[in-house]
């Protein structure tokens, strides 16, 4: 019998694990042959790599940047220099956040940005549902916010380009309250979209998966990979764990998946009620992250920043994804939202075509001549079905989402996910798994 199982081999199980493993008897189930779930590096074929899943460290990440230190990898800064670009119409370069827009637009979307941030301000992200307007603003989305507080379409239309940007998402499918409580938890909407001082701030040498790798590689033995969770079951004389190979004994449990995942485990007794009608109503956004190798940077040679917004084709917003100290240029893309579910659908020839009539778009026709593409759809991969994070709708938050931390008997819940500061993000992977390691430790003695 084991001390614990954890579920999961990305950020937050492996960080339950860490805190965990010196003094008990820990083993990690992973259905993946690979540790770090929504990260994954790439190799290109010239031997450069990318990150296709979660790439970057902002200020107030405290505990990414400790992890980081403590394994021994290096930060940079992601390229941000030169002009950006806004197409609205026309394409126009622009410096700093916002796009250069006509005055109105610019007064428009400034002010409905400031309401949005000071309403955000406001909400405790361990309790969102708390706050005194915290059931009306539940009951109502992010599009209907924008109806009310925009008053010009390019303001709507930029608005809603951001949303895509952070949430994966449309703003008639989140909950007005979760975007706030998910701004708040990011320290707020401007920080979880910029680049300098913002959640795009830093990447890591050697990539995101290959901290992953690292974390997982200094735990040895105790993370067993292919090995996918089917069902639990629990009694007075503990937990049994089915995987698809065998079965596991332990005394308790941390789930460390998405809600989309847990759901896909049968659980005996079954999952309380409510439990299981929050998972349900917790599906993952929709996105496609899309990377072109170029043999240069050329966009950087016209003052480019390589980073652009906005225009109506596959790719509305993109970064120079360019790794420090390689020369081969990087242009990174995301499809988002209902992009992302429409893009999904068409072979990868397709959407590659797609992504460089998109950046082409912004940077010319060099950019349909790449030595080298990568994309990766995360609401196909089987073992996260949809990105970043889980999206809260309507009444979910004030109806169901105050148990969502809770054990149920022996089984703790970990994940992003249920984070407090950085939910969606890495950041909250490792909070999420800390406090659920905590709980272990408490509930074990
Ligand atoms: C395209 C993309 C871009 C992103 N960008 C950023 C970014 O720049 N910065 C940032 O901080 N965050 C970013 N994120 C979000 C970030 O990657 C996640 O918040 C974080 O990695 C989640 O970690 P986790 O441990 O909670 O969950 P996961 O990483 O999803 O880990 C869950 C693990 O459980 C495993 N699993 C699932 N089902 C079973 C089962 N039945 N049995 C056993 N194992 C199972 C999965 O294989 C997976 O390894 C991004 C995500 C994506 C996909």
């Amino acid at each position: 019998m084991h001390d614990v199982v954890i579920i999961g081999a990305g950020f937050s199980g492996l960080e339950a694990a860490r805190r965990l493993a010196p003094d008990h008897d820990v083993v990690v189930m992973e259905a993946r042959e690979r540790a770090g779930g929504r990260v994954l590096t790439h190799t290109f074929a010239n031997g450069d790599e990318t990150d296709l899943g979660g790439q970057w460290a902002g200020p107030g990440q405290d505990r990414l940047y400790g992890l980081i230190a403590e394994m021994g990898f290096i930060t940079y800064p992601l390229w941000d220099e030169g002009d950006h670009l806004v197409r609205a119409g026309r394409l126009k370069r622009y410096r700093g956040t916002i796009p250069s827009l006509s005055i109105p637009v610019l007064l428009d979307l400034n002010r409905a940005l400031s309401r949005f941030e000071a309403m955000a301000r406001q909400l405790d992200p361990a309790e969102p549902w708390t706050h005194p307007q915290a059931q009306m603003w539940d009951r109502i989305t992010v599009a209907d916010f924008l109806k009310r507080h925009t008053f010009t379409k390019r303001a709507r239309e930029m608005f809603t380009i951001g949303i895509g940007a952070v949430f994966c998402a449309e703003p008639h499918e989140l909950s007005l309250l979760h975007a706030l409580f998910y701004a708040r938890s990011g320290r707020s909407l401007d920080a979880l979209l910029s680049v300098s001082g913002g959640a795009q701030q830093d990447r890591v040498h050697g990539g995101m998966g290959g901290l992953a790798t690292a974390v997982a590689a200094s735990l040895g033995d105790v993370v067993r990979y292919g090995e996918a969770v089917q069902a639990i079951g629990w009694g007075k004389d503990g937990v049994t764990i089915t995987t698809s190979r065998q079965s596991w004994r332990a005394r308790r449990v941390i789930l460390a998946l998405p809600p989309s995942q847990a759901l896909g485990i049968r659980f005996d007794p079954a999952l309380p009620p409510n439990r299981d009608a929050l998972w349900r109503r917790m599906p993952a956004g929709a996105c496609i992250k899309c990377v072109a190798q170029y043999a240069r940077p050329f966009w950087r040679e016209s003052g480019l920043s390589g980073q652009a917004v906005g225009g109506d084709l596959a790719v509305r917003v993109t970064f120079d994804n360019t790794e420090q100290g390689r020369s081969a240029g990087l242009l990174l893309g995301f499809i988002e939202g209902e992009e992302a579910r429409r893009w999904s659908q068409v072979s990868a020839e397709t959407r590659r075509d797609a992504v460089l009539d998109a950046f082409a778009g912004f940077f010319g026709d060099e950019a349909r001549s790449p030595i080298d593409y990568a994309d990766k759809d995360w609401t196909s991969d089987a073992w996260t079905r949809g990105c970043y994070a889980s999206i809260l709708g309507p009444g979910v938050w004030t109806t169901l989402g105050q148990n969502m931390r809770d054990p149920i008997g022996p089984i703790h819940v970990a994940g992003t996910e249920t984070a407090v500061q950085g939910f969606g993000y890495i950041e909250g992977a490792l909070e999420a798994g800390a406090r659920a390691a905590d709980e272990v430790r408490a509930a074990l003695g």
